[in-house]
């Protein structure tokens, strides 16, 4: 399917999106959102889709909501409406997605890449919840996946002076989890993503899902949930493949059964 602000690249089981409106620093506007979700709604289907890489232009990954378009809004509108509340849909993507952030990650911008899986940083990326010096604050889960991430203070430094943090200061602050040369991130992105889709299916999203269940509840409930999961693994023929190739030197071929 074309869009009109992304560009899809499909290589083997990995899926690149690149967000395409460079005139606007990727800005984020609503046929941005509405194009992601139907390409991640419609790659949630496609059994040829082990991953997905999300990533911009070098000079932005998304520089925040699309100001020009959002400043009209009215509170009435935005709380009738429930402003983009149906956007916490694209972290709910159930496969893995990887961020591939180069340049400016703002507002809405940082808040997509941390809707993604990990994030994987060029040397060049900065990061940041500027919308204070917008008069409003971040309203797509900045405050609180920012605050999960690298901790109260940095969080509260960013959020309220709005100030960005670049790409050494966001990994040693646990916001990224790599940070490689700017020639070499799609590629970076790219092998971590193949890497993953050639592990067993169900393993990958149970992962997914119990680090992800880890912001939701007790540790308690965490572990017990995590060792459900485990469990249930061993009725897979995943598990007996890649136990067996182990056993027998040779290299598993997961089939997602
Ligand atoms: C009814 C609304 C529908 C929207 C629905 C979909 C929304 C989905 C996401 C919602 C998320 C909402 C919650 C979020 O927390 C709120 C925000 O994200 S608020 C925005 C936060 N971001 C910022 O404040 C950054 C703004 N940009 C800058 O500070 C600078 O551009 C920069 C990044 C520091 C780069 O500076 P420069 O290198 O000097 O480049 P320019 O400033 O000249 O920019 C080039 C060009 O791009 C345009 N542009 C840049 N950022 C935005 C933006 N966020 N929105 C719109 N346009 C942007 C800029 O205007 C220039 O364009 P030109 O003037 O040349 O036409």
């Amino acid at each position: 399917m074309a869009y009109e602000t992304l560009l899809i690249d499909q290589r083997d089981r990995v899926v690149v999106i690149t967000l395409n409106r460079p005139q606007a620093l990727n800005a984020l506007n609503s046929t941005v959102m509405h194009e992601l979700a139907d390409a991640l709604a419609s790659m949630e289907r496609d059994a040829g889709v082990g991953a997905v890489v999300l990533t911009g232009s070098e000079k932005a990954f998304a520089a925040g909501a699309d100001i020009k378009e959002m400043q009209s809004l009215n509170f009435v509108d935005a709380y009738t409406g429930d402003f983009i509340g149906g956007w916490d849909k694209i972290a709910g993507f159930r496969k893995p997605i990887i961020a591939a952030v180069s340049g400016f990650a703002l507002g809405g911008g940082c808040e997509l890449a941390m809707m993604c899986d990990f994030i994987i940083a060029s040397k060049t990326a900065k990061f940041g919840q500027p919308e204070i010096t917008l008069g409003i604050i971040p309203g797509m889960g900045g405050s609180q996946r920012l605050t999960r991430a690298v901790g109260k203070a940095k969080a509260m430094d960013l959020c309220l002076t709005g100030r960005m943090m670049d790409a050494a200061e966001a990994e040693s602050a646990g916001l990224v989890a790599r940070v490689v040369d700017a020639e070499r991130l799609l590629d970076e992105a790219v092998e971590a993503a193949a890497k993953i889709a050639s592990f067993s299916l169900p393993a990958v999203l149970m992962a997914k899902e119990a680090v992800n269940r880890s912001f939701e509840q007790t540790l308690a409930e965490g572990l017990r949930f995590e060792r459900r999961l485990f469990h249930s693994l061993f009725a897979t023929e995943d598990q007996k493949e890649g136990m067996g190739a182990f056993v027998e030197k040779r290299k598993p071929q997961f089939r997602n059964k």
